[in-house]
């Protein structure tokens, strides 16, 4: 009986009156009863929101992946270089430690990361720490525990501070009855890797979060990224930027895809700019919380193509890795991204010819370097 009331008083809590029927927002954590996080319904939570004259406060979490450094530099040029925290569970190289504030932070420790945000004042959270797809499948309980342990953290402590979040999704929270082909915002999600269940969960949960507390929620769903000044980081995807490495080095490479799998791809620099532009979005031009966002679809043969055209001598072989194609045969091959180009402006800037022509550059910069040296 006594159990039964206290779960009435808590759903009244939750949900409003019964009689006004309304839904309420309410601080998260106040019935979080569960939570290891028990925090008293009177404590007075923090209003560290960002004001529109303000410098955003920025912290960005797995930060030493393929794409945090990128996302910091960017981040620094338009916010100053004291106004962006980079953070990771690995030690930075010294470049990196020398380019701006650097600091541990593991989002397994609920401690350290409110420790982050209350003592540096953060006021905006870019939550990129995990595992991707293909490492996931390798380490299923480590992922689970980053993607989704961590991926609470993170809500509790944006929701309890404020913060306006942004949490990376991908086209991997797709999966095999997914429509493929294009791949709408809204479809069946039933992705098969534990990568891909653990994004739906982050989308889901993030967009609980928001209509449920306020939480100002922003999730893109990237394709795969293709950068040029970092090292591939365990995804399915990432044969499209080892083949410059090494197409460049050896003037061959070894595809772990088949010829023909087809998927959407993006070059850094649109990424980053569609991650900034999403979190600059005024709210009322944000229709939904997740959005697809897309540049390019392509195969390996494609890319194999447009590399020849550059490196006449190149040449592409292919030994496929079975865990990896079954994965990228679930996925998009082509992702309709009209909602952010209809809502916030989405427009990408880097199709394949010129991402091609990019990233050798880049490389090929670095390579005559080194081979001058
Ligand atoms: N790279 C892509 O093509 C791509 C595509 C779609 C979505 N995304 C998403 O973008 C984000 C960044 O991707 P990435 O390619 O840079 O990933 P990455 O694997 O290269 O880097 C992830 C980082 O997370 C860190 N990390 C792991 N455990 C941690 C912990 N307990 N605490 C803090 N940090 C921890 C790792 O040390 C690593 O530096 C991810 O959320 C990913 O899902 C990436
Ligand atoms: C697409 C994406 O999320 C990542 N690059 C992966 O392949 O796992």
């Amino acid at each position: 009986m006594l159990g039964t009331r206290m779960l009435r008083q808590v759903m009244g809590q939750m949900l409003g009156s019964p009689a006004c029927g309304c839904w309420t927002a309410a601080p998260p954590l106040r019935f979080l009863g569960t939570s290891p996080r028990q925090i008293p319904a009177d404590v007075n939570f923090h209003s560290a929101s960002f004001s529109g004259t303000d410098q955003p406060r920025v912290l960005i979490t797995g930060g030493l992946g393929q794409l945090g450094v990128g996302l910091a530099n960017f981040l620094r040029k338009r916010f100053g270089k004291d106004n962006v925290i980079l953070s990771d569970i690995r030690k930075p190289p010294d470049h990196i430690f020398h380019s701006g504030p650097f600091i541990y932070s593991d989002i397994l420790d609920y401690k350290n990361l409110r420790e982050i945000v209350v003592n540096n004042r953060i006021t905006w959270l870019f939550h990129y720490s995990a595992l991707l797809s293909a490492v996931g499948e390798a380490n299923v309980s480590l992922a689970r525990a980053v993607n989704i342990t961590g991926l609470h953290n993170i809500l509790d402590v944006a929701a309890e501070h404020s913060l306006r979040l942004f949490v990376p999704s991908t086209i991997g929270a797709f999966g095999p009855t997914s429509p493929r082909n294009p791949t709408p915002d809204l479809c069946v999600q039933r992705p098969r890797t534990i990568y891909g269940v653990s994004k739906v969960h982050a989308e889901l949960m993030g967009e609980y979060y928001h209509y449920r507390y306020g939480l100002d929620f922003r999730c893109l769903r990237y394709p795969g990224i293709i950068s040029a000044d970092s090292q591939p980081g365990g995804g399915t995807t990432d044969y499209a930027v080892q083949i410059f490495h090494d197409a460049l080095k050896n003037g061959k490479f070894e595809c772990n895809l088949k010829p023909s799998t087809r998927l959407p791809m993006m070059y850094i620099d649109d990424c980053l700019r569609a991650t900034l532009e999403v979190m600059e979005a005024p709210a009322e031009s944000l229709s939904m919380r997740t959005y697809n966002v897309n540049a390019m679809s392509f195969t390996p043969e494609d890319l194999a193509q447009e590399v020849l055209k550059h490196i006449p001598e190149f040449q592409i072989t292919y030994n496929v890795d079975s865990v990896r194609q079954a994965i990228a045969d679930s996925w998009p091959m082509n992702f309709d991204d009209s909602n952010a180009r209809k809502d916030w402006g989405w427009k990408h800037e880097f199709d394949l010819p010129e991402l091609v022509t990019t990233m050798l550059n880049f490389h090929g910069s670095d390579t005559r370097v080194a081979h001058a040296n």
